[in-house]
């Protein structure tokens, strides 16, 4: 659906070239959210930028929904990018329109006749909650509803992929996670691809069904949610999944597991360090719903002498467990 290769963009600069993307190779598969989550300057924005065709990569191909829109002349560009939506962290609605003039906005830009543009507006606005709001004024709208607007009017053209710079970076918890919900909705009802730049793990945790870390334009790890976050001591696994506080022991360490409950059994994992005595300790285990499957983490708390033997039991169970590297025991 979006396939990036090779893609590289380097920026001229007085003080020398940016590399803002060096050599990303990413696939985003059709009906699927995918985050893509760095620091400041690590290359997101540049990454949406070369997915609209706004800029033009300085080497590697660009294809979206087939089409090689790194090699398209501007005037069929034009016409590729009505194919993707954008949303924005801050929507730029115009006050002097209702919402329903502002959704069809674009389709008059397209030049959809006016009785064709009535009944898109109004199924888009029924799409996204507001179906009984298209009178009214921006002003009069909460964030979390202008928010919903901007999807209304990304989705107007109909495209097959929505990109999102930061959707929910300016809304509360509660306007978050109804937004978020909104594009899991859009995602299972149209079939749409959904591409989510975010630097919030809460994001990627409600939403992403795959995610991409990138760091100085490179991609460092990049997959489904629950493979990322099982492939433990790993940056996103790290990110998605923190480690709880945990009690304070001896001079022992830690030994952790994460999986994929349909993978391994719970009982599985407990069982196998059951039985190892009373100096080894489950202290943290947790499952929680990550991109569609159940995510388990196990810590165990060992002395730091029984730490390989933790490891081997939690190997034969089937599980991959990481101990804290030597030195790293807890206080
Ligand atoms: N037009 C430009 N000219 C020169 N350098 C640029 C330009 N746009 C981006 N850069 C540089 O490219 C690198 C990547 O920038 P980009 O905006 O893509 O990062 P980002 O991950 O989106 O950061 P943020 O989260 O702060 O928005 C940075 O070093 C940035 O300074």
């Amino acid at each position: 659906m979006i396939e990036l290769s090779g893609l590289r963009k380097v920026y001229p600069s007085p003080d020398g070239d940016v590399v803002a993307l060096d050599g990303v190779d990413l696939t985003v598969e059709r009906g699927t959210v995918h985050g893509v989550v760095g620091r400041s300057g690590a290359g997101k924005s540049t990454l949406i930028r070369c997915l609209t065709g706004l800029e033009r990569p300085t080497s590697g191909t660009v294809t979206v929904d087939g089409v090689t829109i790194s090699d398209l002349p501007e005037k069929r560009l034009r016409a590729a990018r009505r194919r993707t939506g954008m949303v924005f962290q801050h929507v730029n609605l115009l006050d002097s329109r209702t919402l329903a003039g502002n959704v069809a906005y674009p389709l008059e830009v397209a030049g959809v006749d006016r009785a064709q543009r009535a009944a898109r507006v109004a199924e888009l606005l029924d799409l996204v909650g507001l179906g009984d709001r298209a009178s009214a004024y921006p002003a009069q709208l909460s964030g979390g509803q202008k928010q919903r607007v901007g999807i209304a009017r990304a989705l107007a053209t109909e495209p097959a992929v929505l990109l999102c710079d930061e959707p929910t970076s300016a809304l509360d918890g509660g306007t978050t996670r109804q937004i978020l919900g909104l594009v899991r909705d859009l995602r299972d009802r149209l079939g749409i691809t959904v591409v989510v730049i975010t630097h919030e793990p809460a994001v990627v945790r409600e939403v992403c069904d795959a995610v991409t870390l990138l760091e100085h334009g490179r991609v460092v790890q990049s997959g489904a949610l629950a493979q990322v976050v099982t492939q433990v001591g790993s940056p996103l696994s790290r990110a998605l999944v923190p480690v709880p506080d945990l009690p304070p022991g001896g001079r022992r360490r830690l030994v952790e597991a994460v999986y994929a409950t349909d993978a391994v059994a719970t009982s599985a994992a407990f069982a196998a360090v059951a039985g190892l005595g009373d100096d080894v300790e489950v202290v943290s285990a947790t499952i929680e719903p990550l991109g569609g499957v159940r995510v388990g983490r196990l810590i165990v708390d060992a002395p730091a002498a029984r730490t390989d033997e933790v490891v081997d039991r939690l190997r034969a169970a089937g599980l991959d467990p990481l101990a804290a590297p030597a030195g790293q025991e807890v206080a």
